[in-house]
């Protein structure tokens, strides 16, 4: 069995607010595998944005393990941890954060730039990404000139510039109108099925349906979802598995 690419387990992060003890996270477990496409649903303040910086690392748990692509997070110190969110995982927002005064191109070069990738090589780098999101003959716009969902295309090439082998994505669609919505969800199918790990946050249920598995947030523990099909496999629905709060996928 090949090992997966995120492995949680049994993690904890409290936040003391007005005295009170908030558990964001109350032993939440995942496992991801290579080439996984797992959308995180659930209400506001169940624990989202918490698990997403986890995933990231780009904040540390109370408790419990982390590891990624078989390394041991919680025995990473700050450079490696740094390394890590520069190497292993593209982070794509709800917000696109990209810089108004560049072009899509130059928008996409930046985290190259920061790697020090020469010239020829960013050239081809940043057009290869670009084909992958189908905007490259809107290389040399700004974001200005682009509707949203070309601006959250731009901002997932730029995620994908440097090939990590994890996508982050945090309500990448909570922007945009239903129609530019799809359209991104598309993109995001595209990717996954020319080998990207996706990990998808989101509140919206038509959002999650779109990925390969479901998995749902609730007081900061996460269940696996399991698809609900008739014969002819289609999709009906799906149901919550309980498993002591472990989100780990089996074949149905
Ligand atoms: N820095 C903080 N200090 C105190 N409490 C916090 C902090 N960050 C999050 N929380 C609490 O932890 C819980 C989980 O918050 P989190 O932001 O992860 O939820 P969420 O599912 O992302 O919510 P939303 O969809 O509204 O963004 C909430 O009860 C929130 O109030």
């Amino acid at each position: 069995m090949t090992q997966p690419i995120i492995r949680i387990e049994k993690m904890i992060k409290k936040y003391e607010l007005g005295g009170e003890i908030v558990m964001a996270l109350n032993e939440a477990s995942l496992t991801v595998q290579k080439g996984d496409f797992v959308s995180i649903m659930g209400p506001s303040g169940s624990g989202k944005s918490t698990f997403m910086n986890m995933i990231g690392c780009l904040d540390r748990p109370d408790s419990g393990h982390y590891f990624l692509d078989g390394e041991e997070v919680e025995k990473m110190n700050d450079s490696q941890l740094a390394e890590v969110r520069n190497n292993k995982i593209g982070f794509i927002f709800q917000n696109f954060n990209l810089l108004t005064k560049l072009t899509a191109f130059e928008n996409v070069e930046l985290p190259l730039l920061y790697r020090g990738v020469s010239t020829k090589e960013r050239q081809n780098i940043i057009y290869e990404c670009l084909d992958k999101v189908g905007l490259r003959d809107r290389a040399h716009h700004l974001p200005t000139q682009l509707s949203g969902g070309q601006q959250q295309r731009v901002a997932i090439a730029r995620a994908l510039a440097g090939n990590p082998p994890i996508l982050l994505a945090d309500e990448p669609t909570g922007a945009l109108d239903s129609k530019t919505s799809k359209e991104i969800m598309k993109v995001m199918q595209d990717l996954n099925e020319q080998g990207h790990t996706i990990v998808l946050i989101t509140h919206d249920p038509e959002v999650a349906l779109q990925a390969k598995r479901r998995v749902r947030i609730q007081d900061g523990q996460l269940f696996e979802e399991k698809r609900l099909t008739e014969v002819g496999g289609e999709l009906l629905g799906f149901d919550t598995i309980y498993q002591n709060g472990n989100a780990q996928y089996q074949e149905q």
